[in-house]
């Protein structure tokens, strides 16, 4: 039999990054979703293509060999490709991967111990496959606890691409950058080996290369949202080009690579060469990237680990600057009340109705004798009064 990947979200990442590697390795694709227009729009079309956009033009794969069910409608049909399968991977959103535990648990369950299934989630979160396993391990059957290294493996990954909302009538095709980056822990396969997915970068210590992208891709490309969307602005690249904006990018982009210096021991010329880098990615003008897309979910963006409050929180313990990181927490609690985004609804209404000290807590986590407390509270004290 081939090899075979179950993909859990078949939207931006499911389709235009994860698969097309898994493809390019050899795997099956069984994608699984909710959304029944995109599992009839996979089931019956034979391929979609994922173009690479950049100055050099453009690049396109054909990809194929695919299937998909709804896990809504289907769920026994999906434990049993759970049952068959070599990897499980999933991109559907941090917030999601609670309930897409239970019907991978009944997969893991309904395996019986000749190889263990690789489970990878591909979100943009610190350790989130470790957050999957939490929930999964919930769902087991208890009395098999022992056998469960057999029948599963879960590592950590950080994903690097940027899929842009892709046009309306865009179909399954999808619109990408050609730069990406997929790192692994490795360790946790043990004897079996890292299943073989071409384009993964196999590591024994994920951390520093999830802390430097989330605190500097997404640290970089959230502060240009949140001045973006304040300042009116349709597009990163559009934020980007304002020259105030492009300041406040890199202001906080220093505060982030002090970090990332001092704790992961990479050199500054290194860190400096990958900000750049990362600049000019997402000023990608072909990728029409919309503040509304590179924002959302303020509520998940403002929390502890997140990339606004982790990488400040980090500085302030080491006696380091973070004064620009703030100015880009004071931009993202503006992004209130935006359409088709109910976490900003929520935050409006957080920031409305709470203390300062309770939206604080509610909002970031941070501990009220933590250095970064009182001028995270000044700064949600600030943004309450002047939306009265
Ligand atoms: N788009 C990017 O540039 C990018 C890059 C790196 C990482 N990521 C991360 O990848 C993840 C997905 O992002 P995206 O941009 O692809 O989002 P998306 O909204 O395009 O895709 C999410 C998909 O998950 C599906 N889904 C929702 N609930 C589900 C469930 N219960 N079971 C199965 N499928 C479900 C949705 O229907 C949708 O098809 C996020 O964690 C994001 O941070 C995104
Ligand atoms: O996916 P989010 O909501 O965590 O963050 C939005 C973007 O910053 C993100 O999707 C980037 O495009 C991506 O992380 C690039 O690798």
């Amino acid at each position: 039999m081939g090899k075979k990947a179950i993909q859990f979200g078949s939207g931006n990442i499911g389709r235009g990054f994860v698969a097309e590697f898994l493809h390019q390795s050899g795997y099956e694709v069984v994608f699984i979703d909710v959304v029944q227009q995109i599992i009839d729009s996979l089931s019956q079309s034979e391929s979609y293509q994922v173009t690479e956009v950049s100055d050099d033009g453009e690049s396109t794969k054909t990809i194929t060999n695919y299937r998909a069910i709804s896990s809504k409608t289907h769920e026994p049909e999906v434990v049993k490709e759970i049952a068959t399968a070599d990897v499980v991977t999933c991109a559907v959103g941090p917030n999601i991967l609670k309930f897409i535990a239970p019907v991978i648990a009944k997969g893991i369950d309904s395996r019986e111990g000749d190889k263990p299934l690789a489970v990878i989630a591909c979100e943009n979160a610190i350790n989130a496959t470790d957050t999957l396993r939490g929930f999964i391990e919930e769902h087991l059957d208890k009395s098999r606890l022992d056998s469960l290294p057999k029948r599963a493996r879960f590592a950590n990954s950080a994903i690097d691409r940027i899929v842009p909302t892709q046009p309306e009538n865009a179909g399954l095709n999808v619109r990408i950058e050609s730069f990406y980056e997929w790192v692994v822990e490795q360790t946790p396969f043990g004897e079996y080996g890292h299943p073989d997915i071409s384009a993964i970068h196999w590591v024994d210590h994920l951390e520093p290369y999830i802390e430097r992208k989330l605190f500097t891709v997404n640290t970089g490309h959230a502060t240009a949202a949140y001045f973006g969307y304040n300042a009116g602005k349709k597009t990163i690249h559009e934020s980007l080009a304002d020259k105030d904006i492009h300041k406040a990018v890199h202001d906080a982009l220093d505060e982030t690579a002090a970090l990332i210096v001092a704790k992961h021991g990479i050199s500054k010329e290194e860190q400096k060469g990958y900000v750049d880098t990362i600049v000019k990615r997402i000023s990608n003008h072909y990728l029409e990237d919309v503040v509304e897309r590179v924002g959302r979910a303020p509520l998940r963006k403002l929390s502890r680990k997140e990339r606004f409050i982790g990488p400040a929180a980090q500085l302030a313990e080491r006696g380091l600057k973070f004064d620009a990181l703030l100015g880009s927490l004071e931009k993202a609690l503006l992004f209130q009340n935006v359409e088709g985004d109910e976490e900003s609804v929520e935050l409006a209404k957080i920031l409305k109705e709470k203390s300062a000290a309770e939206a604080t807590l509610q909002l970031t986590g941070l501990e009220s004798d933590h250095k970064l407390y009182l001028p995270v509270l000044k700064l949600v004290e600030k943004v309450q009064s002047e939306s009265k």
